[in-house]
């Protein structure tokens, strides 16, 4: 590919990825609201809010593929959610129509099914079952994504993302961390692959614990190859087991479905 469009590049994951994606378009854009550091051969730095139309318009032009990291990554106020995870999807998808429809990853999050059991096995079918107004962006971003994929043919990997971070950071974790590697290859498999279509992908390593089947996009051919429990015995060092009754041990999205709902200023 000649150029691929990664948004939210100064953020944890954007950061952790952008070195890692060299190999897959001539050109990466990297792109964020905040100043983008230093800039390397194969990059250019575009700052933009994904809530100005125009100028996301003037970032995805020319762009053959697009990773979508951009946007508010945890519970916030409604306003903050709105202008980057409503208005930004929007803006992005509109975008791509205007500029050839280059295939889009999109980073979609656990938290679309947050209030599922910790004990319940969940396959793409699953109806959504958000908790808190972040989640709700994700499960609109799903839902837009769906609309231009059958109005227009758009082509989305929805990733509903677990953790994706160097290690998991809780026994919660042990079950729904992804290894930038397994990221990557998921990836290459979703620009690589002939045929993408629209389908949710979980975004989670092999691990022994996980909660999510991805058999229905086998024909991607993404096999991660890393699994979480290797660190289970470092986590029980660090930390106490929450207690079964907590929360935390009984719903997939964890910490997050005791987030109140937070109040404009
Ligand atoms: N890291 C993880 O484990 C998971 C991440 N995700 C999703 O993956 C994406 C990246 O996550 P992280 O890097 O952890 O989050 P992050 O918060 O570190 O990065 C998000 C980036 O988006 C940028 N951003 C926010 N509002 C913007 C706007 N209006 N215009 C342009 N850029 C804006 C921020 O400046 C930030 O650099 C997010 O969309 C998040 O929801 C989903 C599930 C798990
Ligand atoms: O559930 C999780 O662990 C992750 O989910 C997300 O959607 C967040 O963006 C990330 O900050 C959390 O760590």
């Amino acid at each position: 590919m000649k150029r691929l469009l990664l948004t939210g590049a100064a953020g944890g994951l954007g950061s952790a990825m952008r070195g890692r994606l060299k190999g897959l378009a001539e050109i990466v854009r990297v792109s964020d609201i905040v100043d983008l550091g230093p800039v390397a051969d194969h990059e250019e730095a575009v700052v933009c809010d994904l809530g100005d139309h125009s100028a996301v318009d003037r970032l995805v032009a020319g762009c053959d593929g697009i990773i979508h990291l951009g946007g508010i990554s945890v519970e916030d106020k409604f306003s903050k959610i709105m202008n980057a995870n409503l208005l930004g999807l929007y803006n992005l998808y509109e975008a791509a129509r205007a500029n050839g429809m280059p295939r889009i990853l999109f980073a979609s999050s656990n938290h679309t099914i947050g209030f599922y059991r910790q004990d319940e096995y969940l396959d793409h079918e699953a109806p959504l079952r958000p908790d808190g107004l972040y989640g709700v962006s994700k499960c609109f971003g799903e839902a837009l994504a769906r609309m231009y994929f059958e109005k227009f043919g758009q082509e989305t990997a929805l990733v509903r993302i677990g953790s994706c971070m160097e290690k998991p950071k809780s026994h919660r974790m042990l079950s729904t961390w992804m290894s930038y590697d397994d990221f990557l290859s998921m990836i290459e498999c979703v620009f690589r692959a002939p045929r993408l279509g629209c389908p949710v992908i979980w975004g989670c390593s092999n691990n022994d614990t996980r909660w999510w089947d991805n058999s229905h996009v086998s024909y991607l051919g993404w096999h991660p190859r890393d699994n979480a429990e290797r660190f289970r015995g470092e986590i029980d060092e660090a930390m106490p087991k929450p207690r079964p009754d907590d929360p935390i041990a009984i719903y997939q999205g964890g910490p997050f479905v005791n987030d109140p709902i937070f109040p404009e200023d």
